[in-house]
């Protein structure tokens, strides 16, 4: 018989322990779920009427169950006290500094919520490592918690990886194409996966929810993004002989898509792909790789990484090139900001290495984002440690509150999210505005070229000859 779970508590109220735990809420009543984390803005947010995060559909899910079984709060101790599961969705960035730097993830949140865990839980825990994690961290997590049970309190340790995407979180939790657990393949471990399939069994299929070994379900998270960034870095890298030979990206897309061994999914070229886990996550793997001895392995990976550098710097050139190979002082309207459209969430955006190259190349800068704040673009524009980085920015760098108002008197416009908003622009009234000639560089392949230039814009689309 599985255990069953009658309160969960989540560490970490992030964009995957936050929306991940509300929508365990609302599709299972009876179990409570209490969501906590150390930020204690964060908390206030999750039980405000203004959520920390964006994710469309989150709000009528959080203030549905809110109060009921879902709850937000900064007091870990108790929560986890009271939980019989917990999930570890804490932050594993790539590390800064130290062994692996600029390639490991950095582990020491994960370690000390594990810690945490021991030194607090007075009955048997499941813990679930949802945060994305090297292969074989569940191992030093269960030596910690081992290390700190005895015959009254034993800890099981699964793995459950979440591949929700960022701006279609909740269509995702609600209707995942498959639900990963990893445990260890002995009686307790396979007790304790059964507990959690009991869990997302009340809206999960069965047959969606693939139980497997710990480390497999580990790499499994690395591999799922692995695989899917290197299908944009191969577009990106074939939107560039697009470019040079007068092939259409998106037609090239197409052709290959329409085989069913290919697919149609994820081969949209760009500027450049962002998002906080795509990146670090391959890094982690290359340096996975390099540790197990695999060089030829870690340098195949890393491809996918660098070639996704090279289409930003790529995408700059194009623009600085065709504005006469200077943009000294000239106004460039970025529109987007976001690493992708319906979140606001800027983490590795394409965009703030496309603005701070314009702004190294002295131009000026106007930034619209719908869902961006002000002070996130700052943040995220600003060179630590550069004194007086801020001021010299303000001279540089405009938010607006509009597409309208960003490229007023602008030479240029960048797309560089794909906000369904910027495919509505009357873009007659933006080009009557624009200093001419009016050029437009869509990163994001949204827009209709061939409209653009009847009213007078120079268009240049990624993955597209110039014409
Ligand atoms: N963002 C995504 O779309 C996504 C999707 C799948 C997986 N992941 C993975 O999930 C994990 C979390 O990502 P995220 O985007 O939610 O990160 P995040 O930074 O938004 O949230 C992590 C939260 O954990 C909190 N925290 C850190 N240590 C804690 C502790 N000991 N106790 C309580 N709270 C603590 C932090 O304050 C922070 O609010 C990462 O490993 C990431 O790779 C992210
Ligand atoms: O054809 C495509 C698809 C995506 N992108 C870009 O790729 C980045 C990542 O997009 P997406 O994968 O949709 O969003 P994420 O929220 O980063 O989600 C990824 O990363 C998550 C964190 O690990 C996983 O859970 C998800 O399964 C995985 O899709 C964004 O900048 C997109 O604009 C493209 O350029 N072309």
């Amino acid at each position: 018989m599985a255990t069953q779970v009658k309160k969960i508590c989540c560490l970490g109220a992030g964009y995957v322990g936050g929306p991940t735990c509300a929508v365990i809420a609302y599709k299972c009543h009876d179990i409570d779920v209490t969501i906590v984390d150390l930020n204690d803005a964060r908390i206030a947010a999750w039980n405000s009427d203004q959520l920390p995060i964006y994710e469309p559909g989150l709000d009528k899910i959080v203030f549905e169950r809110r109060g009921k079984n879902l709850f937000f709060t900064t007091e870990v101790e108790q929560a986890v006290i009271e939980a019989d599961l917990i999930f570890v969705s804490v932050n594993t960035p790539t590390k800064k500094s130290g062994l692996g730097a600029g390639f490991a993830a950095d582990l020491a949140y994960v370690e000390s919520a594990t810690r945490q865990i021991a030194d607090v839980a007075k009955s048997s825990k499941i813990v679930v490592e949802k945060s994305t994690v090297p292969c074989r961290t569940a191992e030093s997590m269960r030596t910690i918690l081992e290390a700190n049970s005895n015959e009254n309190i034993r800890f099981d340790i699964l793995s459950n990886p979440e591949f929700l995407a960022e701006g279609t979180a909740i269509n995702d939790l609600l209707n995942p194409d498959r639900v990963l657990i990893g445990g260890l393949q002995t009686e307790e471990g396979i007790r304790a996966q059964q507990a959690l399939v009991e869990v997302y069994a009340h809206w999960v299929p069965k047959d969606r929810i693939i139980t497997t070994n710990l480390w497999s379900s580990e790499l499994s998270k690395l591999a799922a993004n692995a695989l899917l960034a290197q299908r944009i870095s191969s577009i990106n890298a074939l939107s560039a002989i697009c470019e040079a030979t007068g092939a259409d990206i998106d037609e090239v897309a197409y052709a290959c898509g329409r085989d069913s061994r290919i697919g149609p999914k994820f081969l949209k070229a760009s500027v450049g792909f962002g998002g906080s886990c795509f990146q670090k996550d391959i890094l982690n793997l290359v340096y996975l790789s390099e540790q197990l001895n695999l060089p030829e392995v870690a340098a195949y990976w890393k491809q996918v990484v660098d070639l996704n550098e090279y289409q930003k710097k790529r995408f700059v050139s194009r623009v600085i090139k065709t504005l006469f190979n200077t943009i000294t002082n000239k106004k460039i309207a970025i529109l987007g900001f976001a690493f992708k459209k319906d979140t606001g969430d800027t983490r590795e955006s394409a965009a703030i290495t496309l603005c701070k190259d314009f702004i190294q190349e002295n131009a000026k800068v106007r930034i619209y984002d719908p869902k961006v704040s002000v002070e996130q673009i700052f943040l995220d524009l600003s060179e630590p440690g550069v004194v007086d980085n801020t001021k010299y920015l303000k001279t540089r760098v405009t938010i607006t509150k509009s597409a309208y108002e960003a490229s007023e008197d602008a030479d240029a416009i960048v797309i560089t999210t794909e906000w369904d908003e910027f495919k509505e622009l009357d873009f007659q009234k933006i080009y009557d505005q624009m200093h001419k000639p009016a050029f437009i560089f869509d990163g994001r392949l949204i827009l209709d070229a061939e409209k653009l230039r009847n009213i007078g814009f120079r268009v240049h689309t990624i993955g597209r000859a110039e014409i």
